[in-house]
Formats: C-alpha cells, structure tokens, sequence
C-alpha cells in the first residue's frame, strides 16, 4: 500500500490539504465533527477536499464552511483532475446521524419568543430613521433601545435585499438588451453598517466594532491620518463610500474626540460637506450608565454630545427618549431608578435601597446572580465558590476557529482566541461541577440572562432517554454525540417573554465575532454559560436579571450603581450591599445636559397628552 503523503480537511479548524500529520492534527484534533482523510497524492487529497466544500458547503455552519486560508489549495489547481480515488479513511463522522436539534417541537425545547410589538413611541422613531433621518434615541435602562434596534435593524436589511434584487435585475435587463444603462454599484441607500463602542455589545446585535467598522486601529492618531491610512486600504474606503447607514450602539462609551475624527472623515471620504459626508448617523444609548473608557480618569472624558461635531449630526430635534420602562413593573422601583440617574436621589430612597441588604429567600433554592464592580473579585468568588463543590470538575475548552478581520487579513489559531475572548461573554476554558450556578449567555435559544443550576452531565442521547432535551436552536455548532454535556435546571421566568422547561441540556453551540462585512473574524464553539455566583457589572449591561444580589463596594465609576441596580426587575428579588447615597455617582455634565432636553420633551408629551384627552368643541 502507497504511503500516505497528504491529508485533507474537510471539516476542521482551518479545511485544506496538509503535507503532515502533525499540520493536520492542529486542524482537526478535538474539533467537533471533523472530517478528514490521508492520501498518496496531492490532487487527491485536493480533488476530495474540494469536492467536500461542494457539498457540504450548504450543510455546515458558516463558521466551518469558509475557504481556508492557509489552504495549500490554488485555484488553479482545483480545476485539474479530482478523479482519483482516495485510499484511506483517516476519521470521518458521518453527520446526518449525528444530529442532536431534531426539528420537532416535541422533542427540543422551543426558542423564546420573539422581541415584543414596538410602542407607538418606538414606531415613530423607527418611521423618522426610515425616512432617512439622523437620529439619536436614548432613555432609562429598560425602555426598549436594544429592541427597537434590533428592529431597524430588520428593517434596514429587508429594504437592502429588495434594493439588491433590484439592482440584480437592472443588470438582467441590461445584459439581455432591454436597457441601455445599467448605474454602476454605487451609493446603497439601505447598506446598514451595525456598529457598538464595544466588542460585547457588538456582538448582542450582531454587528461589529465601530473600530472595526470605520478601520481606524485604536483611533488615536489624528483625523487626517487616519484618512490616509483608510484610504490606502480599499475595501475599508469602498465600505465608507457606499454604505448608507451607521448604527452606532453604546453610544455612551465613545470619546468625543473619536466621534469628531469619524465626521471629519466621512466627509473627505465620501467628498460631501453634508456631516458625516452624508452618511445617515444612528445613534443609540444611555449617557447615565458606562462613560467612555479612557485611560485614567473617568472625570477627563469628554461624552459624545460634547463634540464638536454632535449639534450638526444630529439635530435637536433629532433626539429622543424613549421614556416607558418596560423591564421594571413597579412605579416605585421606576421612580428610585429616575432620580438615581438624575442624582437626585431623597432620603426616603436611600433608606429604601439601604434596606435592601438583607438575604431573599428564592422558594426553588436557586441563587442570584452577584454583580461586582471590579473583575478580580468575580474570579476570585467563582473560584471559591467551585472549588467548595465537592461533585467532580468539568472543565470544556472552547474551540475557536480563525476568519478573516476587516481589513481582509486571516487571522492564525492565537487571534481567534483573542479576538473572542475580547468581544464576547463566552469562556475559553468554562470549568463547572453539578451544583454550580450559571447563566445563560445567548440569545434566541431560551432567554439569555436565565439563570439555573447544573444538575447532571449527559450524552444528548442520555438526556433525550431520560426527556431531558436541548434547545430548538443551536446557532449552528455541531455537538460531540460522546460528550456529556451539563444539564441545567433553570429557574422558570416570570417576567421575561420566553418560559423555560425546567431541566434542558445544554451542549456546545456557536457564537460569531463578525467583521465590518457581516462575516465571522472568529468563531467560538463552546457551552453558552458562565459561572454566575459573580459577575461583572461592566458584563452584566444589556441584561435583565430576576434575582440579582449587587457588592456596590468597590464602585469605581459614574453610572456602574445605577447600570447594576437597573439589571433588577423588581425590589422583592434585589438585594445590595454597602449601599449608601454616595455610590450613586451620576456624572455632572451629564445631567446639565440631559436636564433642558428632557424636560422639553416631558412638557411636549404632557400637551400632546392633554390634547388627545381634550374635549374640543371646535
Ligand atoms: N414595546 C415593548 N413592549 C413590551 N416589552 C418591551 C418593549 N420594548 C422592550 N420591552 C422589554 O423590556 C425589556 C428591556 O428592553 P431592552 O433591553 O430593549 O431595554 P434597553 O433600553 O436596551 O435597556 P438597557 O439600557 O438596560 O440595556 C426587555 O425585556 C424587552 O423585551
């Protein structure tokens, strides 16, 4: 028999033809699924590979159906001869009988449902961005940002599916002689970039960095600079020059100064003295809760309304507060939260919240959450808390599978682990016990922020014999069939939109760090949960937390109380300790320059409301 000189990844971290084994086992040794065969000759081991991209390509997870990049693929090779026949089976799963998310609702756990209906006030904004408008939408934690992005954001890429279908027909039509002109693919009017000032956030909406977005690297040189260097790297300059929207979430975390440099460059990118260079300018967040992250002081940051730039991109009347809070039912928890965010907090409310130290007692037995201000602390309480667990270690590495950046580089093996420890919630190396407490990290499969307790490890067919299933959506990874995989007793939700079962097992799944394109930078495949005895307040923004236990003792920055206190949905289930009226830090200017523009607009709805329930007898 032949000696076998080159293998083939189908499915692996990086899919190519490899000239040794040990190439081949960094490719595919604890990748999940992985396919790969040996073979005496290179355009065998091509033609097999290849062929595999053909027809699995559609079968796969995105992550795993990319080109490679360190393939040793040409193009010019895979059109040559792939008749050979391979000789050797190296490891191959077969995946169709591997698949652990059976499509029927008995039999999985159903996704939770989906964001709830707009309120008129977040229709109205939605209908003023469609229309073509600069926007800035802010308002208290909890009144439904985050939903009514993810709604323009739905429909920012509806309107740019139907633009592209007409473009594609323009082209039909021009290329079969019906029409004498075709435009050249310029300007999309519906070309969305989503963009967050962090990793984390970005990730939540499916988007990505503004960094990242605008290709200015840390942003630190000055304006003109930072054209030239976009300018010499055509596919960031193309990017500014045809996009037709910018998100930008979290708006609170960027620095005034990097706001201005980007209006200055969109205006020489794009050639138009219009702000921005014409680019329609989204802007989304809450200036009462994180400031931006500079180095030293919170108290030397300038806030993006402060820029010089802010009143010509986005116009007074431009800016708007969303002011029904959704998360919270209780009128008194809403008015604590109001004048803790304006400063203005009475005796009557710190005595209230001083009270709140004491334990709660949760009828399941399961925990809350602890949120903290500094990380050491969270490392140091989950640890502890583990290590006192006398069930045995589990410890799942992630898997994380190199893409391409925004700036059209490959990433290598190291980046991608870097890139999704920095812009995402889940864990490199996730340790857990039976008895550990967790939360879920995920959207779109239960409820992410659910919280709940591992009670078993077990293979998907285990759990499936004893009725015990994974959630209906797996976000495209592929779990082990061999694995056993942590078994969590959620609380069941009583305010969030979606009702779990109590027991569901939750195997590997994927999460995407996506590029300024919308494709994957990296890809993490790992179990959506972290260690929940504590948490970071900094990790903990955007979520809505049913039993939350907040250490407010070592605060360190404006807005960290209030982003905490606010995760809570009721006072019953709060508990805070070294509460006192000093931790609520609001920033200064923030509340001078929020005071005018939201009085204003209390006044306008208190007319508006006064009209509508006014007998008029003209
Ligand atoms: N129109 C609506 N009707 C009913 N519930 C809503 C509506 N909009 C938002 N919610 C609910 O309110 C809660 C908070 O929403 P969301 O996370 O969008 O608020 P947010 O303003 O982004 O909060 P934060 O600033 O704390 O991140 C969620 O449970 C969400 O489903």
């Amino acid at each position: 028999m032949p000696k076998a000189h080159w293998y083939a990844v189908r499915v692996g971290r990086r899919p190519g033809v490899y000239a040794t084994w040990q190439d081949t086992e960094k490719q595919v040794k604890g990748f999940p699924g992985a396919i790969y065969k040996s073979f005496p000759h290179y355009k065998a081991a091509e033609g097999w590979q290849r062929a595999g991209n053909r027809l699995d390509r559609s079968a796969l997870p995105s992550s795993l159906s990319r080109k490679s990049s360190k393939s040793l693929v040409t193009d010019e090779e895979l059109d040559s001869n792939t008749s050979e026949k391979p000789f050797k089976l190296v490891k191959a799963v077969n995946r169709s009988n591997s698949d652990p998310f059976p499509a029927k609702n008995d039999t999985v756990i159903p996704p939770a449902a989906s964001d709830p209906d707009l309120s008129p006030q977040q229709q109205e904004i939605l209908r003023r961005i469609m229309d073509g408008e600069n926007f800035f939408f802010t308002g208290s934690a909890g009144t439904g940002k985050s939903v009514l992005l993810r709604a323009i954001v739905k429909a920012f890429k509806e309107h740019e599916r139907a633009e592209e279908a007409k473009v594609e027909e323009g082209w039909r039509r021009y290329l079969s002689g019906q029409d004498k002109d075709q435009e050249k693919g310029g300007r999309k009017r519906w070309k969305l970039g989503v963009t967050a000032s962090t990793g984390m956030a970005a990730v939540n909406i499916g988007g990505t960095t503004l960094h990242s977005w605008s290709g200015i690297g840390l942003g630190e040189l000055p304006a003109q600079k930072l054209y030239e260097n976009i300018l010499r790297n055509k596919i960031t300059a193309k990017r500014w020059r045809t996009t037709g929207a910018v998100v930008i979430d979290e708006i609170s975390m960027i620095d005034a100064k990097l706001f201005d440099k980007l209006e200055i460059i969109g205006r020489k990118l794009r050639g138009s003295s219009a702000p921005f260079g014409g680019l329609q300018i989204i802007l989304s967040g809450d200036f009462f809760q994180l400031p931006p992250v500079t180095k030293g002081s919170s108290i030397n940051c300038n806030f993006a309304f402060e820029a010089e730039s802010w009143n010509r991109v986005i116009p007074k009347e431009n800016m708007t507060a969303l002011t029904r809070v959704f998360r919270q039912k209780e009128d008194k928890f809403v008015k604590i939260l109001e004048s803790m965010r304006r400063g203005t907090i009475s005796h009557g409310d710190v005595d209230i919240l001083r009270g709140l130290k004491r334990d709660v007692e949760y009828p399941e037995g399961i925990e809350p959450v602890g949120l903290y201000p500094q990380k050491a602390e969270v490392t140091s309480i989950n640890l502890a808390r583990l290590e006192a667990l006398d069930t045995s270690l589990k410890v799942f590495m992630s898997c994380d599978i190199p893409g391409v950046n925004s700036r059209g580089f490959a990433l290598d093996d190291r980046q991608a682990t870097e890139s999704c420890n920095k812009n995402t919630i889940w864990a490199q190396e996730l340790e857990l016990k039976v008895g550990a407490l967790v939360m879920l990290v995920t959207d779109g499969v239960l409820v992410n922020g659910s919280t709940g307790t591992v009670v078993d490890f077990m293979t998907l067919s285990e759990a499936k014999a004893a009725e015990i299933y994974p959630p209906a959506n797996n976000s495209g990874s592929n779990p082990d069939q061999k694995v056993a995989w942590p078994v969590v007793e959620f609380v069941p939700s009583k305010y969030a939109s979606g009702r779990l079962a109590k027991k569901v097992i939750i195997p590997q799944m994927q999460v995407d760090v996506l590029n300024a394109w919308g494709s994957p930078e990296a890809t993490r495949h790992q179990i959506p949960l972290i260690l929940a005895w504590a948490l970071t307040i900094h990790k903990s923004q955007g979520q809505t937390l049913e039993r939350v236990k907040i250490d407010l003792n070592n605060i360190f920055v404006e807005g960290q109380t209030y982003v905490a206190i606010s995760r809570a949905v009721s006072l019953d289930t709060l508990q805070i300790m070294n509460f006192s009226a000093s931790k609520v830090m609001a920033h200064n200017r923030v509340i001078e320059w929020a005071r005018p523009f939201e009085q204003e607009q209390e006044e306008e709805e208190e007319w508006d409301d006064l009209m509508a329930n006014a007998e008029l007898d003209f």
